[in-house]
């Protein structure tokens, strides 16, 4: 009883329903006014930029609207709730204005895709792509409006060849999106847990979920399969006749295979998160929290990467990774992946890239994007 005011009327059940059915009907025309404002966005979109180079998504306004949402929040909801609500209600509102056409690393239930829809929400046209090279491809085509590709592990560590695949594209990152990595041992409904045989997933993720299978699995046969959402699909194929496999993988993949949950969170590490890019055809202004990512080629010569390195200390521009990797061009030669905090527009940004210019030789900014809100 919540009731602070003795004289109002009692809090009963069906009162609190009528409540909510009235705030239920405000939202929902609430809803539909910030709908009908979208519209006109996207109206005003068409008249200033004409038809060919529209650009509906804006990463940048999403991003201050999901941290305004955020900043705001008063609760009871938390500020992630509040802004996953949010997300989905932007989400439908760019659909109405244009529907985008997400391709990603699939098949369909991976974790990328999972990123896409935490990114995008749910109102978008998934195009799931058998390989990286191909999710770029996808885009630069023209084909898809945007890609998702996983490009580092906290436990696996860089994802080579999405790094590789920037040498040669002119695809720029316009987001990033963080995936907290939750791993589900999963079987048919129709099946019994004890009476499994096979357990089924991505190397990887059995590599992820090793302490925990020893511990409880052990005398079940762990087979490596293409991805997760194909171990899934398996296990949904296997309880349709009768078979007992089980599959290790996430919640979209147990979703679309109607599987269950026989154990969840089941990964060694519970902070394992993998960071995946969002790749487009577009400059993202800035949104006022960013990151920058750099392809840098150094010169073969005593103390190039020191002089890269250290415009960055002299200008306090904060990097945040730097991934080497070797350069396909001249043998001992090798690549920079460099991010860092800021947008290549602001004063301090620009002047180390400047200076990077000048020191190194090649510098490719592949991109400046907001940093992830959710
Ligand atoms: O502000 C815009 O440019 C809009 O199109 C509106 C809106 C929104 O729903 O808030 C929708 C899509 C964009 O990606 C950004 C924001």
């Amino acid at each position: 009883m919540s009731n602070s005011n003795k004289q109002s009327v009692p809090d009963t059940l069906p009162l609190l329903r009528d409540r909510i059915d009235s705030i239920d009907s405000q939202i929902q025309s609430l809803i539909n006014e910030r709908a009908r404002c979208a519209q006109k966005v996207a109206d005003v979109k068409l008249a200033e930029q004409g038809d060919e180079a529209v650009v509906f998504y804006r990463p940048e306004r999403e991003a201050q609207v999901l941290r305004r949402v955020m900043e705001r929040n008063e609760g009871p909801l938390g500020n992630e709730e509040m802004a996953k609500i949010f997300r989905q209600v932007m989400s439908s509102c760019l659909a109405l204005e244009k529907p985008m056409r997400i391709a990603f690393l699939g098949p369909e239930g991976t974790f990328t895709q999972q990123a896409a829809i935490k990114h995008f929400g749910k109102s978008v046209i998934s195009a799931p792509m058998a390989a990286i090279d191909e999710v770029f491809r996808e885009v630069e085509s023209g084909a898809a409006n945007y890609g998702v590709v996983p490009v580092e592990n906290s436990t696996e560590g860089v994802v080579n060849h999405t790094l590789d695949t920037f040498r040669d594209s002119r695809l720029k990152i316009c987001g990033e999106v963080e995936e907290r990595i939750h791993h589900h041992l999963l079987v048919s409904p129709n099946i019994n847990a004890d009476d499994v045989t096979h357990i089924y997933s991505h190397q990887q993720s059995l590599a992820q979920c090793r302490a925990w299978l020893d511990r409880y699995w052990p005398h079940v046969e762990r087979v490596a399969v293409s991805s997760n959402a194909e171990a899934a699909r398996l296990a949904a194929d296997a309880g349709r006749s009768g078979r007992a496999v089980a599959a290790i993988a996430g919640d979209v993949a147990c979703e679309l295979y109607g599987l269950i949950t026989l154990s969840a969170n089941i990964e060694d590490h519970p902070d394992n998160t993998t960071r995946f890019l969002i790749v487009g055809n577009q400059e993202v202004p800035a949104s006022g929290k960013d990151k920058t990512s750099l392809l840098v080629s150094a010169k073969n010569e005593p103390g190039a990467l020191y002089r890269l390195l250290e415009a960055f200390e002299r200008h306090k521009v904060d990097m945040t990774r730097l991934e080497t990797r070797p350069s396909l061009m001249s043998r001992w030669g090798y690549i920079f992946y460099i991010d860092f905090l800021g947008h290549h527009s602001d004063e301090q940004s620009a002047a180390v890239i400047n200076e990077l210019c000048e020191r190194a030789s090649e510098v490719k900014v592949l991109g400046s994007y907001p940093i992830a809100v959710l």
